[in-house]
């Protein structure tokens, strides 16, 4: 099987291209090709499929074997490869995925190759039963959860996968270990969650650090980053467009107000090309 690995900030994948549909193996594809020893070693395994609605489709397989509704990081890596790999040829182009429909994608491209995407990623989901989480509230906001007897509080969103946001003192040095993976399978989430937690620098500056469903920590999180701005706005903290700041580097989210869609916008890289 030919791959492209390519990563969105640090967020790595590798990238399937030629399939028809999610071959049936997908999962066990993902958790042995993602392992960082056994494998390849990546966040996630992508695929790139027709559609019927969009110019492309995207699946992704987290490095767990769960499949994802959503992610950011991905689709832009998505949309590099079918515009750098002739594809397509068009700059604004369409990517379907589960939790999100089609999707408007725009390219900046600099000789012949796409270096920075901006990505529709639809409206936010705040209504907490649909995030989805146990608490019937809409939005959810503040919400206080405890774990091994420290005590949270959260803002829910959903950008077709699950996030709860959490503003902590200091996001960069936060323990992400010790609390990521016990909020991620909290009973408070059906469908487990991702976790971002929070500091805000100003009105459009927000530094984030993630533990994601599926996952663990990775160096960035477009989704997430979706969910930071989205939580913020809510909260009071930050105006609608606001970068968020992660380990692997920035996003420039606007969280638009005509139209209520949430619009990110970041780089994308090819690292190497392979047959495994
Ligand atoms: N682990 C996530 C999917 C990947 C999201 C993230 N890598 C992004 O860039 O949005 C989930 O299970 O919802």
């Amino acid at each position: 099987m030919n791959f492209t690995k390519m990563h969105g900030l640090g967020n790595d994948f590798i990238v399937v291209e030629g399939e028809t549909k999610l071959p049936d193996n997908a999962a066990e594809l993902a958790v042995q090709l993602c392992n960082r020893f056994f494998g390849i070693g990546a966040d996630g395994l992508v695929y790139i499929l027709p559609s019927e609605q969009a110019d492309f489709r995207m699946r992704i397989m987290n490095s767990d074997g769960s499949e994802a509704e959503q992610c950011g990081n991905a689709i832009r890596c998505v949309a590099k490869y079918v515009y750098d790999n002739g594809l397509t040829d068009k700059e604004t182009l369409t990517i379907e995925t589960l939790g999100a429909g089609v999707q408007e994608v725009q390219l900046t491209v600099e000789n012949g190759k796409a270096v920075l995407v901006r990505v529709n990623m639809g409206q936010p989901i705040l209504e907490g039963l649909k995030v989805p989480t146990t608490i019937d509230a809409n939005p959810v906001i503040n919400q206080s959860i405890e774990v091994d007897g420290r005590e949270f509080k959260f803002t829910a969103v959903s950008m077709g996968n699950p996030h709860c946001v959490i503003y902590v003192d200091d996001a960069v040095n936060f323990d992400l270990a010790a609390w990521g993976p016990k909020l991620e399978v909290h009973p408070m989430f059906p469908r487990k969650i991702n976790v971002e937690f929070v500091t805000v620098r100003s009105k459009d500056f927000t530094d984030m650090r993630v533990w994601e469903r599926g996952a663990g920590p990775t160096l960035a999180c477009g989704t997430g980053a979706c969910a930071t701005v989205v939580a913020s706005v809510l909260n009071g903290y930050t105006d609608r467009t606001a970068t968020v700041s992660l380990k692997g580097g920035d996003l420039l989210i606007e969280w638009n107000e005509e139209n209520n869609h949430v619009y990110m916008t970041g780089p994308a890289a090819e690292v190497f090309r392979g047959t495994v």
